[in-house]
């Protein structure tokens, strides 16, 4: 950035003050914003505002654990680390210090919590200036912010400057709190924190418009005790949009019951759903409850709806139209306070066509449809995911930094993810283990390659040392990424997709001597699904 076209913080316009304030009841909008503005008026070349995990040591200032809110600049899987202050003496430093920015001038020796995570620095880490200024909010830790610049000497001079966005952020954050105190959203700005007791797991992570615009209408459709029926193919996170779709309804306090209905044996399907009372069948010793009572009060997670056989669809009916249901083996009606949320990767529509399931209960359950875009729609998405997933692994091998190669990062946003969420998921696992056998980490780091993530041989282009640009990595949609095209099949894209999955399920019975359970674990996915999906490719009956 030209020093000369850079203006002070005291020359923010006031139309961009509205616009912070306007995104105050929005924290999604509102700290992407303040580091756009921040990285215009100051000369930083990547930046971010970290939260501290409420549940996770606040009150101390040097233990706890930091999650990215937003970050400008950097590898977009940043936004799925967790970084513990103890691992990281930067900024645990910075944790430790109130009342004014911490300056770490090029060639310090405390290691830099970003090591890997700003595509410029990759090579040459040791030459930059980095601050970082801590936020409190009444008086407790709430964050911080740290500011990234590429040149050595690039903050000389703007410490008041940067002390007065740090303030300005503080402020936004005391704003935001409050409002959330007052609308009883205790997750405020957390949103990729909710539920998740370690600060990594239960809530979808997110940004792309198809995710954002799915999260906003999970979030409107909350609300209301619509019956929903969450659609997607498999491992796409059909589960997480259930969690979340309890979570931020007002039954969120009532039981979630989850009840997978591919695992029930067709002879209990009944009895589980519904309960039923001591004698009804052989094995039948005293009265049982069933899912529709258990989540009484709460919501029930019908999974996997569209293999409910047909007879337990009939009794299904009545519940859905008037919350009675009947234990198995009673005359009785009980009247239950439920609701429902079905998810399915079947095209249920065509399973009416086709008499397996019936028409009134489909039309009872998809009285909200949900859709939930495959990762392959998701953009950056992709990398996000990753570093949340890199971060797990990196916690579990118990290393400083876990990466992805620039060339791994281009191939994962080439790749199409036939299995979505859940194949990358096992992709990272599984690379950091076989990376971690192979070779040494490099002063606690790894960085993982195509090969490590079994997308060397995939016929997609990107090899190792290509460059990527800050923007290139933060900003390019995948349709924009960088791709030979001579390899690409001249095929409808479906046809292409089946014809990958078709080939790597092959393959991978060849490589497992058919056996299906080896062959569904390398591919990430439940057996059942895999039947699933082979059944429907041609390759099994
Ligand atoms: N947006 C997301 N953020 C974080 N983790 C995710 C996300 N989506 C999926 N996952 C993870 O991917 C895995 C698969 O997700 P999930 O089981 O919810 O998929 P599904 O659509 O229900 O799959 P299936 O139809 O095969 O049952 C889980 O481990 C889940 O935690």
């Amino acid at each position: 950035m030209d020093n000369e076209a850079v203006i002070s913080t005291s020359a923010l316009p006031l139309e961009k003050v509205g616009a912070l304030l306007r995104a105050l009841d929005d924290p999604a909008r509102l700290w992407p914003l303040l580091l756009d503005l921040m990285a215009r008026h100051l000369p930083c070349d990547a930046c971010a505002l970290l939260r501290r995990d409420a549940r996770a040591g606040i009150g101390q200032a040097g233990e706890g654990l930091l999650v990215p809110l937003a970050t400008r600049g950097l590898s977009p899987d940043t936004l799925g680390r967790r970084f513990e202050l103890n691992e990281h003496p930067r900024l645990k430093a910075i944790a430790e210090v109130e009342g004014g920015p911490l300056r770490f001038p090029a060639g310090c020796e405390l290691p830099d919590p970003y090591d890997g995570l700003i595509p410029d620095l990759r090579q040459r880490l040791h030459v930059h200036d980095c601050v970082g200024a801590s936020l409190t909010v009444d008086g407790r830790p709430w964050g911080m912010l740290t500011l990234d610049a590429l040149n050595e000497g690039r903050f000389d001079g703007w410490e008041e400057a940067i002390a007065d966005w740090a303030r300005l952020a503080a402020d936004l954050a005391a704003a935001v709190e409050r409002r959330a105190a007052l609308t009883g959203d205790g997750g405020a700005g957390l949103r990729i924190l909710d539920d998740q007791p370690q600060g990594l797991g239960f809530d979808p992570v997110g940004a792309s418009p198809p995710m954002a615009s799915l999260l906003t209408e999970i979030d409107t459709v909350a609300a209301s005790d619509l019956v929903v029926l969450v659609l997607g193919e498999t491992g796409v996170g059909k589960e997480l949009v259930a969690r979340r779709l309890h979570a931020r309804s007002p039954r969120a306090a009532g039981p979630l019951v989850h009840v997978n209905c591919a695992a029930l044996p067709d002879a209990l399907v009944e009895s589980e759903l519904f309960g039923h009372v001591r004698g009804a069948f052989s094995g039948a010793v005293a009265d049982r409850r069933g899912k529709f009572e258990l989540a009484d009060g709460g919501t029930l997670f019908l999974d996997e709806v569209g293999e409910l056989p047909l007879a337990a669809q009939a009794k299904m009916l009545r519940a859905l139209q008037n919350g009675e249901i009947q234990r198995v083996g009673s005359d009785r009606h009980i009247t239950v306070d439920v609701r429902v949320i079905a998810a399915t990767n079947r095209d249920l529509a065509a399973e009416v066509r086709e008499g397996r399931f019936r028409a009134d209960v489909y039309h009872r359950l998809s009285v909200y449809p949900l859709r939930v875009p495959p990762l392959r729609d998701r953009g950056t998405d992709i990398l996000r995911l990753a570093g949340l997933f890199l971060e797990r692994n990196r916690a579990r091998l118990g290393l400083r930094n876990l990466r992805l190669s620039a060339a791994a990062e281009r191939r994962m946003l080439a790749y199409p993810w036939p299995g979505n969420v859940r194949e990358l998921e096992h992709a990272i696992g599984r690379g950091a283990i076989r990376a971690r056998v192979a070779r040494p980490p490099d002063g606690g780091v790894l960085t993982l390659t195509p090969a490590d993530l079994g997308l060397a041989d995939l016929g997609l282009e990107g090899g190792e040392g290509s460059a990527v640009t800050i923007t290139a990595t933060v900003q390019q949609p995948r349709s924009m990424a960088p791709q030979a095209a001579p390899d690409l099949p001249e095929l409808p894209l479906r046809d292409a997709v089946e014809d990958l999955e078709r080939r790597m399920i092959r393959e991978h019975l060849a490589r497992h001597d058919g056996n299906w359970a080896q062959v569904a674990r390398a591919l990430g996915l439940d057996r059942s699904n895999l039947f699933r999906l082979a059944r429907r490719l041609g390759l099994r009956e």
